[in-house]
């Protein structure tokens, strides 16, 4: 059975994370990711958002050790990385943002390929998963459409039976059927709570469909990363009728308060706090995890 959110809270805080990211900084010449610090318990689920360029790529190639990080330290289930590189990948399946499969290759070839560098490769996991997702062996990758070369790259980073996997928006440019069979495929991976999965993607409805813990980055910093049911709790638009509306701008409660036709909105982050304190007429609304993030990395000079 899953857990409930608050004993993943108390696992957040107390048990050896799968994945631990302190201080990670990374500088290029027009862009630098900043102390990102990322902790991921067992049996979570992390939806990684962040606009274009707002550096998840970078993160996750760092922790993989494909780009040499400037600073910080980086620990998969308790092992240090780089130096415990080759223990690590054994346990940890990893898809970029290209997935690199050689397209003159069939699935079959490329399964042989990728066989001889796991001594963990399960035989009978693999044909379970292509059949599930209906990926015929002697297909040439070439000839797989761009949904079934994401099914693809997901067997193949699942071949070895990982803890960890790291995906690189996965879900980005499939289809609804294809998105919900991916996010099904990862809902249940972590089923047994011993594994993780760390997905980068612009789809917030995807993040907030299967995602236990949320991580927004902007322009190379984490803004928040936060278990979803408590963000989502404590954020509201508090709609605010015109005549008691001056109260918006005074609340120290409320921010991005701005007049409508039809009154006052504000937005609160402590709405339980605003709740308690709040006089006159007004009522709260609950945000989209999209909305969320849209106005809390949207700039108002774009
Ligand atoms: N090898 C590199 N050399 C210099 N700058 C780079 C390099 N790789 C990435 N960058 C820069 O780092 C920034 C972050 O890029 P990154 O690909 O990590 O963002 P992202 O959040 O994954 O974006 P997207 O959602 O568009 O894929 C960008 O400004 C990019 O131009």
């Amino acid at each position: 059975m899953k857990k409930s959110r608050r004993e993943k809270t108390m696992d957040h805080n107390s048990e050896q994370p799968l994945l631990d990211v302190r201080n990670l900084t990374k500088t290029y010449s027009d862009f630098q990711l900043k102390d990102v610090n990322l902790v991921l318990p067992a049996g979570t689920i992390m939806g990684f958002l962040g606009r274009n360029g707002a550096g998840k790529s970078t993160t996750m190639k760092a922790i993989m050790d494909l780009i040499k990080r400037d600073e910080g330290d980086i620990h998969i289930l308790g092992m240090p990385m780089p130096e415990e590189e080759v223990a690590v990948k054994e346990q940890v399946g990893y898809v970029g943002d290209t997935p690199l499969l050689n397209h003159a290759w069939t699935m079959e070839r490329t399964l042989q390929f990728a066989r001889q560098f796991y001594p963990n490769w399960n035989e009978e996991a693999v044909e379970r998963n292509l059949e599930r997702f209906g990926i015929a062996k002697d297909k040439k990758i070439s000839e797989l459409s761009k949904g079934m070369k994401v099914k693809a790259s997901l067997v193949l980073a699942m071949a070895h039976e990982p803890k960890l996997l790291l995906l690189d928006e996965p879900t980005s440019g499939l289809d609804p059927v294809v998105r919900t069979e991916v996010l099904e495929m990862l809902l249940d991976f972590v089923q047994d709570e011993s594994r993780s999965v760390l997905f980068s993607s612009h789809i917030t409805s995807d993040v907030e469909k299967i995602a236990d813990w949320v991580t927004v980055l902007d322009d190379g910093q984490i803004v928040f990363s936060e278990d979803k049911e408590s963000l989502l709790d404590r954020y509201r638009r508090i709609v605010i009728p015109s005549e008691s509306g001056e109260r918006a701008n005074e609340s120290p409660l409320l921010f991005h308060c701005q007049t409508t036709a039809g009154g006052y909105i504000g937005y609160t982050d402590r709405f339980q706090q605003f709740q308690r304190f709040a006089k006159g007429n007004w009522h709260a609304e609950r945000l989209t995890l999209e909305e969320l993030f849209v106005l809390l990395t949207g700039r108002k000079e774009e």
